[in-house]
């Protein structure tokens, strides 16, 4: 199974070494506290100031430590050296509060960020995905960065500022211990590095062996997601009872399963021995450390008080040490996966519909709007979906487009309702082509009956006048006319009841008391043009009547663009185009097109004859 692509960077990640980490390591830096002060510049400052004055405090603690060994171990009776060491005393305990104060206060402005860039992020990306053109979502380079933007490279947003104040935080700490060592004396810094650089090495080794094992997994977790989907979803649940799917689908889910714990369980065996091959060469290290404190000691390179000192300031910067390097390989992981929302980011920019320079006004409505030569591929097809394609649609008519599956019907209405630029051709409105108008402002300017119709997980009124400010009587007369008031009556709660059984309280409908809304949704626009795309298939027989009655007498002055297979219905449009494979292949009203006996008269031959038809035989009569 191929690896998914918002797993991308875990090999990169796994082959990368510390020091290729390091170099990147200042841009990632900059990038993090770029995005943090644009969430919030008091919480960056605060990060950034507190944790820097923190480290200060936490050197001057270490130095005045040695005051307070120095007067210690000095000669003299204990009652005096404890007096004499009062003052130091004092001192390290003031540092360690404010140091600790300073730290609390910085870890507090960290995790501030957390909302504030996660918010930030969020709303960018979902302000980009809803504007981008349609096409790009059909783009499947483009749908697989939208993807690892959205599930895995917006997280890695806050992870991102997170860690890098981590890498501040053990910087300074690192520094703070160093300057204290170097003050005491300058052979002591190499012994910190000494001592915390198996560490290091054991905590980049074990998070390194986990990103391996993340690698091996991905196609397991990826088949895992899958079936735990079809689990615990309501919307396979049925069939899953149905089909008594169940033990088949555990099997598949206990089998991937097992093989996911011996990796992981593999994995803690691994890890447990880098750690303990670490903790073995620290606890040498350490030793080393001991004895060449001892030799100086010894040789009276340094005071008693000094050693005492260096041992706490080793301790400290060990942990800043390990914590840095931790945080480094932190950083850099998750600025692979920020990089990706980046990406996505511009990409999408780039995809955003423009006003084109020689933009025109858009019209209040029309009175001709002309298809001319319409040719449209999808984004990665190797034929296209419509060839050359001239309709016209004139204020007041219902045009209706009927053909095959797969004939271009869709496409053809998509394209008019400016959802697809066309490859080749025009759409013009009263002759100025639609490229020169705003796309959001044309959209406004046409409602929609769409096929494939979402079913909305919100109320009612919501599913029908879609967040659109509400005019006066506007929801009861399109409800209305939709057939949709009857299914709001029944409703508990009226147009209030949430349409989603996920949710408490909430109402599910039937597919024809769905598509009852949908249309309600179409009517409830006040567009000078309406398309319809087969706005009857789930409804009963009174409903799907009532409907193509209304949508006859010219659905309220609108012009109708009806795309159906129920030909008895088209046979008071104004217009029929038969498409065949993207091609208009006839054209005319009812009777001309039967007259001609073509397609349009075949299907409509067809259909006539299946009501035609006589009883079904009862059974038991023998069939010849
Ligand atoms: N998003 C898409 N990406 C790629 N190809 C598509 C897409 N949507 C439709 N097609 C293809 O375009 C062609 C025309 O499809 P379209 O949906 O316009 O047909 P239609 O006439 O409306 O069919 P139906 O009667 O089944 O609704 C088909 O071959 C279909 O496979």
């Amino acid at each position: 199974m191929a690896q998914p692509k918002w797993n991308l960077h875990t090999a990169t990640l796994a082959e990368t070494s510390l020091r290729g980490q390091a170099r990147q390591l200042p841009a990632l830096i900059a990038q993090a506290t770029r995005l943090a002060w644009s969430a919030s510049r008091a919480d960056t400052a605060a990060a950034i100031g507190l944790n820097l004055a923190a480290g200060v405090f936490t050197a001057f603690g270490l130095l005045a430590t040695t005051g307070v060994l120095n007067a210690l171990f000095a000669a003299g009776p204990t009652p005096d050296r404890v007096r004499a060491a009062l003052p130091s005393l004092i001192l390290v305990g003031v540092a360690t509060t404010l140091q600790a104060a300073l730290r609390a206060g910085a870890g507090w402005a960290q995790s501030r960020l957390t909302p504030q860039v996660d918010r930030m992020v969020e709303i960018r990306l979902f302000e980009l995905t809803t504007r981008v053109e349609l096409a790009a979502l059909d783009d499947a380079d483009f749908h697989d960065a939208m993807e690892r933007a959205n599930l895995r490279g917006m997280r890695a947003a806050p992870a991102v500022v997170q860690t890098a104040v981590d890498v501040l935080t053990g910087a300074v700490g690192l520094v703070a211990a160093a300057g204290t060592l170097g003050v005491l004396h300058p052979v002591l810094l190499p012994l910190l590095l000494l001592t915390a650089l198996p560490d290091g090495w054991a905590s980049v080794r074990a998070a390194r062996l986990r990103y391996l094992m993340l690698l091996t997994l991905v196609s397991a977790e990826r088949r895992k997601w899958i079936l735990s989907d079809l689990m615990a979803n309501r919307d396979p649940a049925a069939e899953v009872r149905s089909f008594t799917m169940r033990g088949f689908l555990l099997r598949q889910y206990d089998r991937i399963a097992a093989y996911v714990r011996d990796a992981e369980l593999d994995l803690a065996r691994r890890q447990t021995l880098v750690r303990v091959s670490g903790d073995a060469l620290q606890g040498v290290a350490t030793a080393g450390v001991y004895v060449s404190l001892g030799l100086l000691l010894w040789l009276g390179k340094i005071p008693l008080a000094v050693a005492g000192t260096a041992v706490l300031a080793i301790r400290t910067g060990q942990t800043s040490l390990a914590n840095l390097v931790y945080a480094t390989n932190r950083v850099y992981e998750e600025g692979l996966y920020f990089r990706d929302y980046l990406d996505f980011c511009a990409e999408a920019e780039r995809r955003i519909p423009q006003v084109p320079a020689d933009g025109a006004e858009i019209p209040d409505g029309f009175d001709r709007i002309t298809v001319e030569s319409l040719t449209f591929a999808y984004p990665g097809a190797t034929d296209p979906s419509l060839r050359g394609v001239t309709i016209e649609l004139r204020r007041g008519e219902v045009v209706a487009l009927v053909g095959e599956n797969g004939s271009g019907k869709t496409t053809l209405a998509k394209i008019i309702s400016g959802l697809y630029l066309p490859d080749a051709g025009e759409v013009r409105w009263d002759g100025v082509s639609v490229h020169r108008f705003d796309q959001e402002l044309l959209r406004e300017r046409i409602a929609v009956i769409a096929q494939n119709y979402t079913h909305w997980p919100m109320s009612a009124r919501h599913n029908i006048t879609m967040g659109r400010a509400e005019l006066d009587g506007e929801l009861a007369r399109a409800a209305r006319a939709a057939g949709a008031d009857q299914v709001v009556d029944e409703l508990p709660h009226g147009y209030e009841t949430l349409l989603d059984r996920r949710f408490e309280n909430g109402h599910e409908l039937s597919g024809g008391q769905w598509q009852r809304l949908a249309v309600a949704r179409g009517f409830y626009r006040d567009a000078p043009l309406l398309i319809c795309d087969e706005p009857t298939a789930a409804l009963d027989a009174r409903a799907e009547h009532a409907l193509f009655e209304r949508i006859r007498t010219h659905a309220d002055g609108r012009t109708v663009l009806l795309i159906t297979h129920r030909l008895a219905s088209v046979r008071h449009a104004d217009r029929i185009y038969v498409l065949d494979h993207g091609r208009v292949i006839e054209q005319g009203d009812h009777a001309a097109l039967m007259a001609q006996g073509g397609l349009y008269a075949e299907l409509y031959g067809l259909q006539a004859a299946a009501y035609r038809a006589g009883p079904e035989p009862a059974p038991g009569t023998p069939q010849r």
